[in-house]
């Protein structure tokens, strides 16, 4: 009763909003599934049977409001004051800290402004030497793994060259992930951003307190230690190097400035006249490791998922490639060659509207917002849904057909195609990610064949395999006819397949 009390006013207003019916205490809770898996299925159920737009749904006391109208998304990330982040980051906190990503107020600000300089042309060209060494040790290890016809997880695969490229350019350290998998910093990385991303959606283990009971804490807490340990040791030592004057030893020479890291650059800026100190360059360094390579893991994951089904496209690409790096395939592209891809750029950009690496992002209203008529009462969390955006048939024709043309003339609207965001809290990363998939992508398409895990599962109809956003019996009925290699989508912070992506490689002679 004192919770029905206390949330009259907020339900009153938002229930003016159209959404699925409520049962007291729970609201929608008991509708929208156990995982990751079955909450995205429900959700684009809900968005289905609510004319493709906006709805509100109740996580037992919690307001919730799903936009995917892309006026209304126009707003809130056009908004200088909606920039607070939704409880879902606050699984982040223990690991990141309050980083660029999850802070809000004065500190995001001045720190946005301090890091955005950190992706200019000349750093990129630098991270680019190491997506390059990185890639092509990815591509040997790749020849082993696919050997035979093998049918390889690239999902997997994908994480650690990942994981190896951000640690390289962000702390300037490698970790060689791709040669040791199960090492304790390895194991760390993948343990942490796989429990984040099941808890975010678990309403008990959200709780920080009733999470210290759950079985998997000590191990949870085990790899957050793990990471903490690792980062600090690096920023102490590099903080040292730079005391005393050896971190400068080489600069301006060919390999120091490969070598100049996220971290270098942060140790030489300043907030308010002042250094950064330790916990702030932990918090920005972690949010980078973080952010730079789950995405990526997942950009690249799907775009070679997609070279799989997609031959004609893949043929495409492998022509583009041929032309522009003439006959030595097997040679580094340069950053211009690579911004010369333009039919890749088509295909990673269609890639990331079927799917996106980051499908939905949150806010939290600290006041009423009159939202083009919607008025969405303070103390809400609001779903921005990136992912419904690429389903809508309004803005996409025949949004389940895989057509990288369709860029080039179906021009979507600047807040009707937003995988990296939009506005002042948009993407810091965006050149550094698109590169790393561009750079990733071309050198697999010189090097191999991608093929489908079996032959069968290559497109014949230039349609996709996952049916978020049919009506419900029509998604049910074509799902039955799938196969086991097809993805099982799974959303929380960033999108999986939750049973991988298999595929094979062939490799071109
Ligand atoms: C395919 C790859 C990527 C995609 C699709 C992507 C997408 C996004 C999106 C949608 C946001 C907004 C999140 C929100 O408002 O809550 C975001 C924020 C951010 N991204 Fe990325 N990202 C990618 C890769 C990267 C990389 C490689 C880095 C760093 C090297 C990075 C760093 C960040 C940071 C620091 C923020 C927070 C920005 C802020 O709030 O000011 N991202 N990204």
């Amino acid at each position: 009763l004192y919770m029905e009390f206390k949330v009259a006013r907020k339900k009153r207003i938002l229930n003016k909003v159209p959404g699925p019916a409520t049962v007291p205490v729970f609201g929608n809770a008991l509708q929208f599934g156990k995982n990751p898996t079955e909450i995205v299925n429900k959700y684009f159920e809900l968005w289905h049977e609510n004319g493709m737009d906006n709805f509100r749904f109740w996580i037992g006391y919690y307001a919730n409001i799903s936009i995917s109208n892309p006026k209304h998304m126009e707003y809130i990330l056009n908004s200088n004051t909606l920039i607070q982040k939704s409880d879902i980051y606050d699984m982040l906190h223990p690991w990141l800290g309050l980083g660029l990503l999850t802070s809000t107020g004065s500190k995001w600000h001045k720190h946005r402004k301090m890091i955005t300089p950190s992706f200019h042309f000349n750093i990129l060209q630098d991270f680019h030497q190491v997506m390059n060494e990185n890639s092509t040790k990815f591509i040997k290890l790749l020849k082993q793994a696919a050997a035979g016809d093998s049918i390889i997880d690239f999902q997997d695969q994908a994480h650690y060259l990942t994981l190896d490229v951000i640690c390289d350019t962000a702390m300037g350290v490698s970790i060689n992930a791709m040669d040791q998998h199960d090492s304790k910093v390895v194991k760390a990385f993948k343990d942490l951003c796989y429990i984040i991303n099941c808890r975010a959606f678990d309403p008990l283990k959200r709780s920080e307190l009733l999470y210290r009971f759950s079985p998997e804490y000590p191990a949870y807490k085990e790899s957050l230690t793990v990471l903490q340990n690792f980062t600090n040791e690096i920023i102490e030592k590099r903080i040292e190097a730079h005391r005393s004057g050896s971190a400068k030893q080489h600069e301006g020479d060919e390999f120091s400035r490969k070598k100049m890291a996220f971290l270098d650059t942060l140790l030489s800026s300043t907030i308010d006249g002042r250094p950064l100190n330790q916990q702030e360059i932990y918090e920005e360094v972690s949010t980078f490791m973080f952010e730079g390579h789950d995405t990526t893991t997942s950009g690249v994951g799907f775009a070679v998922y997609l070279l799989s089904r997609f031959p004609a496209e893949q043929r495409k690409i492998f022509e583009e490639q041929r032309q522009i790096m003439g006959s030595d395939l097997g040679r580094d592209a340069t950053y211009q060659e690579l911004a010369d891809m333009k039919y890749l750029d088509l295909f990673i950009k269609e890639a990331q509207r079927v799917y996106p690496s980051v499908p939905f992002i949150g806010r939290y209203t600290e006041k009423d917002y009159d939202i083009h008529g919607t008025i969405i009462p303070k103390g809400t969390t609001i779903n921005l849904s990136l992912m419904a955006l690429g389903y809508n048939s309004r803005i996409f024709k025949e949004p389940h057909r895989f057509r990288p043309e369709r860029f080039e003339t179906e021009k979507p609207g600047p807040f009707e195609y937003v995988p990296f965001s939009a506005g002042p809290r948009n993407c810091v990363g965006q050149k550094f990610a698109l590169l790393e998939i561009k750079t990733i992508t071309s050198k697999i398409v010189r090097s191999f064949e991608v093929l489908p895990a079996v032959d069968e599962l290559e497109s014949t109809d230039g349609y996709l395999n996952t049916y978020l956003g049919l009506p419900n019996a029509e998604k049910l009925r074509k799902e039955a006819q799938g196969h086991k290699y097809d993805p099982i989508l799974s959303a929380v912070l960033t999108l999986k397949s939750e049973n991988g992506l298999h595929l094979r490689l062939r490799e071109r002679k």
